[in-house]
């Protein structure tokens, strides 16, 4: 994995962003994986800036977001439909129809999950994606466990997890939904390239596990060590754990 440390969050998602649109004019036609969470935000802040000044056309583009909460309809201001809306969808060129969200309000998530693969796999699987990561070593909302899911499947979150998400819900954890949908692993590890997104001191722990732990599915963040094209960006709180080393 390629670690790239900034000395802030802005610089690191600023050269995130300008890596994403130089992928996207490689490929007009790029299929990206996008996450939610407090990560991504300005990632979407600088690709809406370069949309502005006409440096990112995303056309012929298609985006899949990696999770959503159980439970919300698109609608709702909480889900991360909502979120994606708000902070990158509004303010770009993206067509609706190459946008594509798992419906957390589905009455099967069964089946729910099963369309959205077969939708990925569709697309010919995602070519760039960006995860943040979870204090637990999270990825998406594949959570620590004694196994993990190779698809599209219904999770339960973690405390810790719900604890992470509760300054999007007012700062009430207990108004966090329990569940949620997410890609599983395979689609994440299928992905041709992943950019992964780890700032503050909370996360020097999972970075460090991510890359020097065993590959465990204590720590889903692990297995990104057999993928062949990973790059990281970090603050330097974020890896502060790998200075030690
Ligand atoms: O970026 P944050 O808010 O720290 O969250 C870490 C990860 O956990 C999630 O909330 C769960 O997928 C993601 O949205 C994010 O990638």
């Amino acid at each position: 994995m390629k670690v790239r440390v900034f000395s802030s969050e802005q610089e690191a998602t600023a050269a995130c962003a300008a890596h994403i649109a130089t992928e996207v004019r490689a490929k007009p036609e790029l299929v990206l994986g996008l996450p939610s969470g407090r990560s991504p935000l300005n990632v979407y802040r600088e690709l809406v800036a370069l949309h502005a000044r006409g440096a990112l056309d995303l056309a012929r583009a298609t985006s899949f977001n990696l999770d959503e909460f159980l439970g919300l309809t698109p609608d709702d201001s909480n889900s991360f439909r909502a979120y994606m809306e708000r902070h990158l969808f509004q303010h770009v060129n993206l067509l609706p129809e190459r946008i594509h969200f798992l419906d957390g309000s589905a009455p099967e998530a069964e089946s729910e999950c099963a369309r959205y693969d077969s939708a990925v796999v569709k697309a010919g699987g995602l070519d760039v994606v960006m995860l943040g990561i979870g204090p637990n070593g999270h990825i998406a909302f594949n959570e620590p466990g004694d196994a993990l899911v190779a698809t599209c499947h219904r999770a339960l979150l973690s405390r810790e997890t719900r604890q992470g998400l509760a300054a999007f819900f007012g700062n009430d954890a207990t108004r966090v939904p329990l569940a949620a949908l997410t890609m599983g692993m395979a689609a994440l590890m299928q992905a041709r390239q992943v950019l992964l997104l780890a700032f503050g001191a909370s996360k020097a722990a999972a970075v460090t596990a991510m890359l020097h732990g065993p590959i465990s599915p204590q720590c889903p963040a692990s297995f990104l060590q057999l993928h062949r094209d990973v790059v990281v960006w970090l603050d330097g709180a974020a890896a502060s754990g790998l200075e030690q080393r």
